[in-house]
């Protein structure tokens, strides 16, 4: 290989704020490879991590506070650039002999800071001159707290007219703090900031490129499998066809997908993966039709976790069958993303609370025969989408919007009855098929239709109608963690509605979900 697109590292450590992994999101952006952390890493393995530089993200607790969290001392013994966001900068000003006051009252949204003081880290980003001839930069600010004595070697290098010190530095050093957040986009110039950090002080180099992520993968993956045969659960989603497209290039024939059909999935969806990929791009790929298996396994199953839990194990069952049938598969592949490795990370360390089981997260059995393989364990959803397009799959396979494993079964509110999937798909179908003609459909993240096990009153054409509610759910969000719903236009949701009520005998009713989340979950189990 040309190199190690690992060799030029950002630490990150993670002191709970809601923005670490849009921080991360921003370094990869700008070509540089990074790993979050808990601020509580062992030194030892912060060392071994070698970063080129670390990055200390906000969090929600006061650095005032007796026992609240600060860095490891190893992070300013290593001779490496460091830059405190937020509660990094507090707890950097802390540690290093500076001072922080506590207060109740909170600095929340735009704030513009006036640039005082010459320093490598900011000179030359401005948004503004003022009239008294003082640069600005346009910053998005949430902090209580704030630095109001530097520590040794420091100085001031930005101030607004509540917070004397919005920026500090060293430049000898290369010590930063920030009290707002360069990796918010309504920061203008965060980017920028950022890329000064990392590319300049740090002195990484932009080797984070699809190009050669595609490249080291295959040779990972190369170097891991040997000749031996390699299983991937091929779902038509996002994931686990661009890791379809990758293991094709890195292992070819070795590569045998097994694409289950569980009676739970779109319209259409089945022979569309088997066009794509079976016919297309000749790989290899089983269809495993156990839309009865599934089926029978939720007859009476109406608790949302059960049904996930179900579901779940059936694949691995599924999964299990067909590999002894090929025989000789010593590798299982998945699509797993960084995503789902932080948040696993979250809730083994019982941090946080389990809302609902991913089906593919922690449900494989622990005397699974197969060793994994998971070439986009280090990706966020958008540079899984980078390397499908640069693997040349289709723009519309790429930018699809999720579709959850459990499929339908979490989307039919009772127990799973294929009457019931039936109506639902058609709704659904109707619903994504506006939404693409309108143009809307990749304005939007994610959009449903989830079936209602209620009946309601309805008229059409002189007849009474006595039937099923439809609700339409449709969100936009950036990491599926946080969501608003889509402000759909009304006439768009009225042409839905119609379409859905006058072709589908067995619905009498439609609406449209407004939860936002949180408090909502995108999904309705
Ligand atoms: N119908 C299916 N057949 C085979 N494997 C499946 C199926 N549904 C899900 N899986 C497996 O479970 C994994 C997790 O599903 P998940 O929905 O998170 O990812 P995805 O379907 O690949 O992508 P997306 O998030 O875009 O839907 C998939 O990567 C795939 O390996
Ligand atoms: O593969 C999956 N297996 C699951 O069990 C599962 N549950 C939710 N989702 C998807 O995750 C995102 C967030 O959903 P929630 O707000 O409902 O938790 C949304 O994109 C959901 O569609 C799942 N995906
Ligand atoms: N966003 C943050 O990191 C906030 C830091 C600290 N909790 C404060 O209120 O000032
Ligand atoms: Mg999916």
């Amino acid at each position: 290989m040309s190199h190690d697109i690992h060799a030029h590292r950002i630490l990150i450590l993670d002191f709970g704020s809601q923005y670490t992994q849009l921080i991360a999101r921003r370094v990869r952006e700008i070509g540089v490879y990074c790993e979050i952390h808990a601020w509580d890493m062992d030194e030892a393995a912060i060392r071994e991590f070698a970063p080129k530089g670390i990055i200390l993200a906000g969090g929600p607790e006061s650095v005032t506070e007796n026992g609240s969290p600060r860095a490891p001392q190893v992070v300013f013994e290593l001779a490496v650039p460091v830059l405190g966001i937020c509660y990094g900068m507090q707890t950097m000003a802390a540690q290093l002999g500076g001072a922080v006051q506590g207060s109740e009252e909170r600095e929340f949204g735009y704030a513009r800071v006036d640039l005082v003081g010459k320093s490598s880290f900011l000179d030359g980003i401005e948004d503004a001159v003022a009239d008294d001839g003082v640069l600005n930069l346009d910053v998005w600010m949430s902090h209580g707290d704030k630095v109001i004595e530097l520590p040794d070697g420091f100085k001031v290098l930005a101030s607004t007219p509540s917070c004397a010190i919005a920026a500090m530095g060293d430049d000898a050093r290369h010590f930063y703090g920030v009290q707002f957040h360069p990796e918010v986009t309504h920061t203008k110039q965060g980017l920028r900031i950022l890329s000064r950090f990392i590319l300049e002080l740090c002195g990484c180099e932009a080797l984070w490129t699809p190009a050669n992520i595609v490249e080291d993968a295959i040779a990972t993956v190369r170097a891991q499998v040997g000749d031996a045969k390699v299983l991937l659960g091929l779902s038509g989603g996002v994931d686990s066809s661009v890791v379809a497209a990758l293991l094709h290039r890195a292992i070819g024939d070795q590569l045998t997908c097994v694409f289950v059909d569980n009676g739970l999935l779109r319209l259409h969806e089945g022979e569309q993966v088997m066009a794509m990929f079976a016919e297309n791009m000749g790989v290899k790929v089983i269809r495993a039709n156990a839309e009865e298996k599934f089926l029978s396994r939720l007859l009476g199953v109406t608790d949302p976790e059960a049904k996930r839990k179900v579901i779940g194990r059936t694949f691995i069952e599924v999964f299990d069958e067909e590999a002894t049938k090929l025989q000789d598969v010593r590798f299982l592949a998945q699509g797993t993303i960084y995503p789902d490795v932080i948040e696993s990370a979250g809730a083994k360390t019982g941090k946080a609370h389990v809302i609902k089981s991913h089906h593919n997260v922690g449900g494989l059995p622990e005397d699974m025969a197969f060793e994994l393989v998971e070439p986009l364990r280090e990706l966020f959803k958008d540079e899984v989408r980078k390397i499908g397009l640069e693997l040349g799959l289709p723009y519309d396979m790429v930018y699809r919007h999720p579709f959850p494993g459990p499929g339908l079964g979490v989307r039919i509110l009772a127990e799973v009855r294929k009457e019931y999937a039936d109506i639902l798909r058609r709704a659904d179908h109707i619903f994504i098929e506006e939404l693409r003609k309108a143009d809307l459909y990749h304005k939007t993240s994610q959009a449903f239709a989830v079936f209602l096990p209620v009946r309601s009153v309805g008229v059409v054409g002189d007849a009474r109608r006595y039937e099923w509610v439809i609700a339409l759910r449709a969100v936009e969000t950036i990491d599926f963690m946080t969501a608003r719903w889509a402000h759909l236009p009304y006439e768009f949701l009225e042409t839905v509605s119609n379409r859905i009520i006058n072709e589908i005998s067995g619905v009498s009713r439609v609406t449209y979900d407004i939860s936002s989340k949180p408090p909502a979950t995108i999904e309705w189990e």
